[in-house]
This record gives C-alpha cells, sequence and structure tokens, in this order.
C-alpha cells in the first residue's frame, strides 16, 4: 500500500510530546478554573469577516467553501472569535474568560514552521483598570517560576505610542507609516532619512533616540531625560513605565520597555507585553489592552485585556516535575470483571494486566518495574511475588 504523507505544516504528535501538553494545559486550566475564570471553546471556522482585521504577517489562512458558498477559515486566531461571541450573546460583563485551542495559519513554505498551533490565553472583559494587565503579567511570571526556572524576561510596550507622537508632528499618513516601518525594522539609514526633514524642530532630538528606545525602566528614563514629548505619547510613556515598575518589583523578574517595536496586532489600544525565553526568538507570550475591539463587532466598545500562550512552544521547553508513580498492575480472567470493575472504581493507580497469563504477566510487571497484583477465587486482590528462581 502506498504511503500518504501529512499536508505540508503539520504533524502528528504523539508520546512525551502529546503528554506533555496535555499535563500543561491541564494545570493552567486547573489553576484558572480556581479562579474563577469561565472556559470559553469557540469553532474552529468562522466566516472570513472575523479576521478582517487581522495581522497576518505574511501568512496566510485556509479558506474553505461552506455549502451556501461563503468563505469560512480556520481561525488563524482566538481573540477575534471570542469577541464575535461577545457580540452574539448576552455573556454578563466583566467576565474573566479563558480558552485552549488551535489556530492556524499557513506560514511560507520552507519556513520550517508548523501551520496548526496550540494556543491557551486569557481575556478579561470589561476591565478597565490596569491591575488587568498585571493579572496577565502576574500569569506570565507564575508560568515562569514554575515551569521555566523564572528565565521569562517581559517587554512592555504601548499600542498608541507611536501613533499619537507621529500623528502630533506630521499629518501625512504615508510618512507616518514610512518612519513607523522603517523604525520598526530598524533600518536606521532609511529611518534617518524618514526623519531628516524634522532636523529643525523640537522633536528631532527624540526621533533621533528612538530607535534605541529599549531597555530596563531606568535607561529608558534616562534616554528620556529633558525630552519634552506631545502630551498623548506621554501619557503612554507614563502609563508603560508604570506597568514596568510594578512588574519589576516581583523579585528576579526581568522587565524592559521597548517602544520602538510594533504592536504584535492592530486591535490592541493600550499596554502591549510580550514574554521571551533566553534566546529563543519566538515568544511564548503575546498580549495586551484592546478597548476597541468589540466596538468593531457592532456592539458597545467594552475595556479588555487578554494574552496568550503559545502552548507548543512552552512544552518544548518547558521542565516539568517527573513524577513517578509506583506502578500496580492487575492480573485477571475475564470472568472476574466484576471484581475488576469494582477494584478499579475505588483504585485510580491499578493498570489491567493484558497478558494471557500469569507467567508473562510477571515477566512484564518486573521489565516495568511494577507491581503485580491478582484476583483470587474469593474475588479478593492478592501481590503476586515474583519467583525467586526466575
Ligand atoms: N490573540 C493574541 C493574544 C491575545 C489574547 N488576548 C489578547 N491578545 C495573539 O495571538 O497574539
Amino acid at each position: 500500500m502506498h504511503k500518504i504523507n501529512l499536508p505540508l505544516g503539520t504533524r502528528a504528535e504523539f508520546g512525551e510530546r502529546a503528554s506533555r501538553k496535555q499535563v500543561l494545559v491541564n494545570e493552567l486550566q486547573k489553576s484558572l478554573e480556581k479562579r474563577s475564570f469561565m472556559k470559553v471553546n469557540t469553532p474552529l471556522l468562522e466566516y472570513k469577516e472575523v479576521f478582517a482585521n487581522f495581522d497576518l504577517k505574511q501568512m496566510r489562512t485556509y479558506q474553505l467553501l461552506d455549502r451556501n458558498n461563503k468563505t469560512v477559515v480556520l481561525r488563524p486566531d482566538l481573540t477575534l472569535p471570542i469577541a464575535r461571541l461577545l457580540t452574539t450573546t448576552n455573556i454578563k460583563l466583566p467576565q474573566k474568560l479563558y480558552y485552549v485551542g488551535d489556530l492556524f495559519k499557513i506560514a511560507k513554505e520552507l519556513s520550517g514552521r508548523n501551520n496548526q498551533m496550540t494556543q491557551a490565553g486569557i481575556e478579561l472583559v470589561g476591565y478597565s483598570s490596569s491591575k488587568a494587565e498585571l493579572e496577565c503579567l502576574l500569569l506570565i511570571n507564575r508560568i515562569s517560576r514554575k515551569w521555566l526556572n523564572g528565565r521569562v524576561k517581559i517587554e512592555i510596550s504601548h499600542a498608541c505610542f507611536a501613533e499619537s507622537l507621529l500623528t502630533n508632528i506630521t499629518a501625512s499618513t504615508e510618512l507616518k507609516n514610512r518612519i513607523k516601518r522603517e523604525l520598526y525594522r530598524k533600518r536606521i539609514p532609511e529611518y534617518q532619512r524618514a526623519i531628516k526633514q524634522f532636523e529643525n524642530t523640537s522633536i528631532y532630538g527624540f526621533l533621533q533616540k528612538w530607535p534605541r528606545l529599549f531597555g530596563e525602566v531606568a535607561d529608558i528614563t534616562k534616554m528620556l531625560e529633558g525630552i519634552k514629548l506631545p502630551t498623548q505619547a506621554y501619557s503612554a510613556l507614563q502609563e508603560t513605565v508604570k506597568v514596568a515598575k510594578w512588574i519589576a518589583k516581583i523579585p528576579g523578574q526581568k522587565v524592559i520597555i521597548d517602544l520602538s517595536t510594533a504592536p504584535p496586532q492592530r486591535y490592541y489600544t493600550g499596554i502591549t507585553f510580550k514574554g521571551f525565553v533566553d534566546d529563543i526568538p519566538e515568544y511564548l507570550f503575546s498580549g495586551g489592552r484592546y478597548d476597541q475591539l468589540l466596538e468593531s463587532f457592532q456592539a458597545q466598545p467594552e475595556p479588555a485585556v487578554g494574552m496568550g500562550i503559545d502552548i507548543d512552544l512552552l512544552s518544548e521547553i518547558a521542565e516539568l516535575e517527573n513524577k513517578k508513580e509506583d506502578k500496580n498492575y492487575l492480573f485477571f480472567e475475564p470472568d472476574q470483571t466484576e471484581y475488576v470493575s469494582e477494584w478499579l472504581l475505588k483504585n485510580g493507580n491499578y493498570e489491567l494486566s493484558l497478558e494471557d497469563d500469569l507467567e508473562t504477566a510477571k515477566e512484564k510487571a518486573y521489565e516495568k518495574n511494577a507491581k503485580l497484583f491478582k484476583i483470587n477465587k474469593q474475588g479478593e486482590i492478592e501481590n503476586v511475588v515474583k519467583n525467586s528462581s526466575n
């Protein structure tokens, strides 16, 4: 028979990879449930319009036609479907939500990336206080301490900083976009050319430093000493500094501010953040405030903050406790099912031995370092001691 391979960019998961993922997801869910987060599942398929404003960053969506020839897509993001859901149901707000699920983005060929990814995340909808940002950042810190030896570095930024600053100095959308583009790509000579026309204005000192506006709170404050920023950009900066200072108070938590980076998504309207580990270029965590998103689905605007967690990456690098539990095998005869069913119901740590005969069961148990039990004629459980001669 000829073998059929998987489509490009997909993979099957089994054994250790699959079970590590499951352990992480279980633990995360447990801790979120305890803190009254409400689980949300949305379908894998949505109408294309849901993602109209989603920045796919040179990737594409899988598109299909439904029965009425309407285009549906495999979701490339989980926040937009949740926003859609909130505007079409009467879930009471404020609400703390969480999700775990797969998303799909077609990466460039030969990029080596998977097109299907598992993401967990939280959405705090209806909360205007910066405490909602803190809730996300504290979760990042907990995950970092629990599974990553505290190695996660948090980068904080503000989605409105660049736009509000540039709006203050030029009315040209084209010029604003050009400056942002070169700044975000760190193409310094091109950036210098783009800002040249502001050479004789008071903002020029700032514009020159902008690509380097990246560092710890103290570095940023120092770099900006004596610089006067337009009011809105200044308040975005103040907010970023405020949140970064709160996070820096957590012992061992590294925080940097980056005001020269692009917001991770178009829907963010306030503080944004990412979490990285060591030199891995992909981020593990990404999120921020998105106060206008519900409005874009024809509902009231609602203050909201959320973040996503890359479960594939997390499960690759997490240091999970190796819980070595004692293995107990239960040997039985098929006509003893009444005892077997009782026993298994009450004793979660017994595994059925599926060997045909007791001798093979003993060997198997020995091989796996497990204790072997059997059910005797009276329906009682007894330990099978391996013959010393074997
Ligand atoms: N959906 C975002 C993460 C997020 C969740 N909530 C808000 N933001 C992402 O994929 O990057």
